[in-house]
């Protein structure tokens, strides 16, 4: 059988305090997996480490059966990472900036270009294509740093609320790139506030809350653990209210 996409075991992590608390997470390949959770729950936390960007003080971090621990580069080779805080050069235009993370991840020239112009019309950017970053707005500085983390075709994408700040055409088109990602195969985790997405895109939701994974599973999984027929923010306030761990 072949490895999930992602597989969490005993993943831990303290700053002053504990943050991540032996988190167990299998996510399967070609899933769309949406991780809610209030404030300072944990979940930026957990994505970094899934991302590289944090080391873990305990646990293990498999990526399509890679050890993420003990060799980072080969599984950020398959991941995408894309923050809450887009990361864009401002000198760049881009298509300049694509080009310039195609390289460094040497993905050949003519690919990088196909799907360079490919995001950059999914994402409604042709107008701006060729004007430097340093202009945009934040909306338009995530959809180029969404394009320049999915440039190397990457089989898990990792996202830390990617739509929030979007209008309503910049979310539909963000939406829609992730979902076509998940339907030619690619694995998405993502963390959100907006309950309505989770409850539309994801095909499983997980619940953190005080860093500790406290329900997961899809829609129906989650109502039947409620013992009644509601609605996610319903599901939600409670499980976070049993943990006492409302926001
Ligand atoms: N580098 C850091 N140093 C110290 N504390 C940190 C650091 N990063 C995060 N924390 C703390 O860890 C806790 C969890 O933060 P995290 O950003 O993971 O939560 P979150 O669930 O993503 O919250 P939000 O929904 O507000 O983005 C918070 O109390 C935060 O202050």
């Amino acid at each position: 059988m072949s490895s999930p996409a992602l597989a969490l075991r005993g993943l831990t992590k303290a700053f002053d305090r504990p943050v991540v608390e032996n988190i167990d997470l299998t996510i399967a390949r070609g899933e769309f997996y949406a991780l809610l959770g209030p404030n300072g729950a944990g979940k930026t936390t957990i994505l970094r480490m899934v991302a590289g960007l944090l080391k873990p003080d305990a646990g293990a971090i498999s990526i399509f059966g890679i050890d993420a621990l003990a060799d980072p580069v080969a599984a950020k080779q398959v991941t995408a990472w894309v923050s809450d805080e887009p990361m864009v050069y401002d000198r760049l235009t881009p298509l300049e900036y694509l080009d310039f993370v195609a390289g460094l991840w040497q993905v050949e020239p003519r690919r990088a270009a196909a799907v360079a112009n490919e995001l950059i019309d999914w994402l409604g950017l042709r107008p701006h294509a060729n004007e430097l970053c340093g202009g945009f707005s934040k909306g338009m500085l995530q959809k180029v740093a969404l394009a320049g983390a999915l440039v190397h075709d990457p089989q898990l994408i990792i996202l830390d609320e990617p739509l929030t700040g979007l209008d309503a055409g910049s979310a539909r088109q963000v939406k829609d790139v992730l979902l076509d990602k998940v339907r030619s195969g690619v694995t998405v985790i993502m963390t959100t506030h907006i309950l309505e997405v989770a409850e539309r895109m994801a095909q499983r939701i997980g619940v953190i809350a005080g860093g500790r994974l406290v329900a997961e599973g899809t829609l129906a999984e989650l109502r039947q653990r409620i013992g009644r027929e509601t609605t996610l923010e319903e599901i939600f306030l409670d499980l976070v209210s049993q943990q006492g761990a409302a926001p």
